[in-house]
């Protein structure tokens, strides 16, 4: 299973859960990774954490102000990027230039979106894998892959009739290893998460919760 933690803009010390992240990633098989603010992207990386970016733009080098290239965020140690997450709403056009660039970068690419429709949509776009995260349950603490188990199903089999080698992740309001254990048995190969562990008091504590089922 992938763990991928979004920092988002909470007040946590990125660093520090990088830390916990690279020391986690090594006592598990699944894969653990971070995805900290972009301002924030070469000091997570310098941890040894698997590094992501959040979102990069759908620009090249040139006259861009106030955007994130891709080629710079995989600079800053970036081996991967989210595109069009829910608080970071992309047209169609917008996803697929940004997974064109973040494939120029060699950025390894995620897209979301918020139901499984929208998932055939973005697995069309020829992303590494999509991730289903349903807007009502992002930081509510309720699990998608427990109260909402027939969209991270929908998501799989939207993916799977569009391109079967793109993989499917899910998030919202997962927290812990039983939440991710009821997403692998719905087919998800990993999972997106941010409160859970970005809020948590102990964000070591809380990855390894996550990790000890697998
Ligand atoms: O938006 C999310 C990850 O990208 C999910 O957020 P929560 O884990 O806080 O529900």
């Amino acid at each position: 299973m992938f763990i991928l933690v979004n920092l988002k803009t909470y007040p946590c010390d990125p660093v520090a859960v990088a830390d916990a992240v690279a020391a986690v990633d090594e006592t598990t098989d699944a894969r653990v990774a971070v995805a900290p603010q972009a301002a924030h992207l070469e000091r997570v990386a310098e941890t040894g954490a698997e590094t992501w970016a959040q979102h990069v733009d759908p620009i090249d080098y040139g006259s861009n102000t106030g955007h994130t290239l891709a080629e710079t965020a995989a600079d800053a140690g970036a081996v991967g990027t989210l595109i069009n997450h829910s608080e970071h709403r992309l047209k169609l056009a917008d996803v697929d230039g940004s997974v064109r660039a973040a494939d120029r970068a060699g950025l390894e690419t995620v897209v979301c979106a918020n139901n499984p429709a929208q998932i055939g949509a973005a697995a069309a776009l020829g992303p590494d894998a999509v991730a289903v995260e349903p807007p009502a349950l992002i930081g509510t603490g309720t699990p998608v892959s427990q109260a909402d188990p027939e969209v991270v199903e929908g998501a799989v089999d939207a993916a799977r009739n569009v391109d079967e080698d793109v993989a499917v992740l899910c998030g919202a309001g997962i927290s812990t290893g039983d939440d991710v254990v009821a997403a692998a048995d719905l087919g998800s190969e990993g999972v997106l998460l941010a409160s859970g562990v970005a809020k948590a008091d102990d964000p070591k504590a809380a990855l390894e919760d996550l990790v000890d089922p697998l």
